[in-house]
């Protein structure tokens, strides 16, 4: 496969076979009689969870893939790591295609997959990265350096020798990553990276993730965290019923919903002439008004059609009116908005 990437999926796509519920013993005897089911065969049909879905992660960059439950996003991470063989395309790392060559495709990736950490946790974190890195090959003498080193790197040294069960869900996530390093791969899986994890765990993780960016990594990672991949990615691959929607990055993508820019303006007094304003206005659409009997202010929302006008045009109309001015912001549109327009639905429904 040609390019640059570190990570490269083209046209891949995974079908599952899926049980339907069977038809009654009534339903399956009619059916008989029709001779259209022998009332032998378990009713089956065929789930597209990862739907022709063409990716590329270059060294140094960190691509998000935003969707929601069901989306297909664990599965093409699984196929990517070579856990699930796909139906159709291709994948490949570092240039090893997973189907013809999946352990030196293996050999330079490092997977952190959400909800099962794969650790052992009657072992120790030390005893768990020996284990590990012995498991990946990491050559015998270099071992105990490789682990000190990536039990350093996550801040695990002082509790290396507890068991893990003893471990906080953030330590058992930052071990899993440890593990995830001890073979300093160039290319990281990374599904659902702070699921479960409380807000300084979290911050504590992205950090580390901007860190491998930065060392030249190549870094796919699921998320349904807006804030998160916002803050993370340098591009994000919006996936929905297994087809990936919209791919740019996260400006790119927002740039496209200028129109959702929202001002909210915040004036002394109530009871003021709205129609008067609308009017002023033009085009600006007056979203919403509101009085704050208590504050005595009244607090206006106005939205662009075209989300090219100039903030100007509203204090110009503001001012003309006599409106004493106390506080204005603008509101420009998130991913969820994005999402929302992409696919006509919200994330976390
Ligand atoms: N082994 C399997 N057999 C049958 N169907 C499966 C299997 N694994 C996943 N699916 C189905 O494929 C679809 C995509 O699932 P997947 O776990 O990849 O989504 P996801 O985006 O990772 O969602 P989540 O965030 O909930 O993990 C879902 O409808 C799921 O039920």
């Amino acid at each position: 496969m040609s390019g640059d990437g570190v990570i490269v999926a083209r046209d891949l796509t995974k079908r599952f076979r899926r049980r339907v519920a069977r038809p009654s013993r009534l339903l399956r005897r009619l059916g008989r009689r029709r001779g259209s089911d022998d009332g032998t065969a378990a009713p089956s049909e065929w789930l597209v969870a990862v739907d022709s879905v063409s990716l590329e992660v270059r060294p140094g960059e960190v691509l998000g893939l935003l969707g929601p439950n069901g989306a297909g996003k664990s599965t093409l991470i699984r196929m990517l790591s070579t856990l699930v063989e796909p139906s159709s395309g291709r994948a490949a790392i570092c240039g090893h295609d997973v189907l013809e060559a999946p352990a030196a495709a293996r050999g330079c990736l490092g997977v952190v997959m959400a909800g099962e950490r794969h650790l052992y946790w009657k072992l120790t974190g030390r005893e768990n990265l020996h284990y590990f890195a012995t498991l990946y090959r990491v050559p015998a003498r270099a071992i105990p350096g490789r682990v000190e080193a990536v039990l350093d790197r996550l801040g695990l040294t002082a509790r290396a020798d507890e068991l893990v069960e003893r471990y906080s869900t953030g330590m058992r996530q930052r071990l899993s990553l440890a593990r995830a390093l001890l073979h300093d791969p160039p290319a990281l899986l990374l599904d659902e990276p702070t699921l479960g994890l409380d807000p300084q765990a979290a911050r504590t993780l992205r950090e580390l993730v901007l860190e491998l960016k930065a060392e030249g990594r190549a870094i796919l990672l699921t998320t349904h965290y807006m804030e998160e991949a916002d803050f993370l990615c340098d591009r994000v691959a919006i996936i929905d019923h297994g087809r990936i929607v919209a791919c740019d990055t996260p400006s790119a993508l927002k740039r496209r919903l200028a129109a959702h820019r929202l001002f909210r303006l915040e004036v002394a007094g109530l009871g003021h002439d709205l129609e008067r304003l609308r009017a002023r206005l033009g085009d600006l659409r007056l979203a919403s008004a509101q009085e704050d009997q208590e504050a005595s202010v009244t607090r206006l929302t106005l939205a662009f059609p075209d989300g090219r006008r100039d903030v100007a045009d509203i204090l110009d109309a503001v001012f003309a009116e006599g409106l004493h001015l106390l506080g204005f912001s603008v509101k420009e549109p998130t991913l969820e908005d994005v999402f929302i327009a992409m696919t006509g639905r919200a994330l976390r429904d």
